[in-house]
């Protein structure tokens, strides 16, 4: 099951900076090994924003959220969640 995720960040300026980089070092980690098992095919960055917009490949809705939750900078995400489903106009290969 396809879903169109998009997950803005916002880190707290105040954030000690070391964390900072500790913690996006391991999103990087984390986002490389899911889209190494297949479950993140697709990852944009928004243009001029410190946001992405993402498809995940996964079987639930609850297998996303926890996911997602287990990302190193959930805490600080402000995620949308879009199912998807095939378009019947959708021209087949
Ligand atoms: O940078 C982001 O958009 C947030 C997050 C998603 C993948 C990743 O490496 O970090």
């Amino acid at each position: 099951m396809l879903f169109h995720v998009r997950m803005d960040v916002t880190i707290p300026p105040e954030l000690d900076p070391d964390v900072r980089t500790r913690l996006v070092a391991e999103e990087r980690e984390r986002a490389l090994d899911l889209q190494r098992s297949g479950v993140w095919p697709q990852l944009w960055r928004i243009v001029g924003k410190y946001s992405n917009i993402s498809i995940f490949d996964v079987t639930t809705g609850d297998e996303l959220h926890t996911l997602l939750s287990s990302l190193p900078l959930f805490p600080y995400m402000t995620i949308e969640v879009t199912a998807l489903a095939t378009h019947p106009s959708k021209l087949m290969p």
